[in-house]
């Protein structure tokens, strides 16, 4: 069976997964691709690895921007795919391979058949951390080119291909990272009350760290604290003088993030008064949750429904996932949406295979809303 162009581009992306602020081959492909489209109707940017491109109006008034991101996953691939990672260890497990197929199945369109309005396309590199959306807003490159509106979609597993899912307001959370060192004494195993054994206190520090939720957030208020990786020790029969918690803060508002710190650095203070060891708190990057434009993205959810009969709109809830599109929202009008991709396996999971055909939905939906916006402004 044939496949289309941006579903060709998709597996391409896929295989060369890479992480934040190195999606060098990333950003080489999505530039090769750019140079093959007729060069008068585009000008194009690079920052860091990351591109802007500005797609010329009939007759501007304003620039509308698209956004995708670029980064991979550290996961290693195992899905079905013949056309699996080629870097190993790495995988597009959160969708941004589609992402960036989109973005420019959208950017292509628009070089061939141009609406009055200008259009920003931005493939932003570091989503997954340590953040690209907030450096590259603060970029002159992007300060010059500075967007009217901005918008951008996320692949959705749960939803079948043909649903898009969204709410006005907020839709994701605010995010912290949450890096702790922990370092006490090492020793032989058979002789644990010559040493602080840091397994043990960074066993009773994840377990700790589910009582901030329980206990100190609001029920009705909702919060996250994840630990995805816990390091610590060299062999079975030396005790470890070192651990590292790796995780994730989500809350819906910044006093609840505050007050889940606060309670993380007393339990903190709690663990190394109790082990007698040193602890080091580090909260890595953090994101501006994501607040959706509340009357475009009604207005958005009304066209839909009014426009375009294949498509199925969810007015969904919001979720603890983060995104630092999110600090695009707090300056410049627009909102996210989630596009059904119809996977059994999560996103940043290791067998994720989202439905290619909701490339060209995406690709649909956008420009015609796209053109849609533009005819209103006229
Ligand atoms: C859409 C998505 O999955 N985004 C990531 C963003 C992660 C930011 C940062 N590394 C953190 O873990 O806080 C997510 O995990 O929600």
């Amino acid at each position: 069976m044939s496949v289309s162009t941006f579903v060709r581009i998709r597996r391409d992306l896929h295989q060369i997964p890479e992480p934040g602020f190195a999606e060098f081959k990333t950003q080489r492909y999505l530039l090769d691709y750019l140079e093959q489209l007729p060069a008068e109707r585009f000008e194009l940017k690079t920052w860091k690895t990351g591109i802007l491109v500005k797609v010329a109006g009939r007759n501007p008034k304003r620039t509308i921007a698209w956004r995708a991101d670029m980064d991979g996953l550290p996961i290693t691939e195992e899905t079905s795919y013949p056309f699996r990672s080629r870097h190993e260890g790495y995988m597009h497990a959160c969708g941004h391979d589609m992402h960036m197929a989109i973005g420019l199945g959208i950017l292509t369109h628009f070089v061939h058949h141009p609406i009055d309005d200008d259009l920003l396309f931005i493939f932003q590199p570091a989503e997954e951390g340590p953040g690209g959306a907030k450096p590259m807003m603060e970029s002159e490159e992007f300060g010059e080119w500075r967007p009217d509106c901005i918008f951008a979609l996320h692949i959705a597993p749960e939803y079948p291909v043909g649903h898009i899912a969204t709410k006005p307001g907020i839709l994701f959370a605010n995010t912290s990272e949450l890096m702790i060192d922990l370092v006490g004494k090492g020793g032989h195993a058979a002789f644990p009350h010559k040493a602080n054994d840091m397994v043990v206190a960074a066993s009773h520090l994840v377990t700790q760290l589910q009582s901030v939720i329980s206990r100190n957030i609001d029920p009705l208020d909702s919060a996250v604290i994840t630990v995805g990786k816990i390091e610590g020790g060299t062999r079975q029969n030396i005790i470890a003088e070192k651990a590292r918690l790796e995780g994730t803060i989500r809350t819906f508002s910044t006093d609840s993030m505050t007050r889940v710190k606060d309670r993380i650095e007393a339990l903190v203070k709690g663990v190394e008064a109790g082990f007698e060891c040193k602890a080091e708190i580090d909260y890595g990057c953090g994101y501006a949750q994501v607040y959706n434009h509340e009357e475009m993205t009604l207005q958005f959810m009304d066209w839909v429904r009014g426009n375009l009969p294949d498509v199925t709109l969810v007015h969904c809830a919001e979720a603890m996932t983060g995104e630092d599109f999110g600090f695009f929202l707090t300056e410049i009008p627009g909102f996210l949406f989630w596009l059904g991709a119809d996977t059994p396996y999560g996103l940043h999971h290791s067998k994720i295979e989202p439905d290619e055909q909701a490339i060209e939905v995406a690709i649909d939906v956008v420009t015609r809303y796209f053109t849609w916006l533009s005819d209103q402004q006229a």
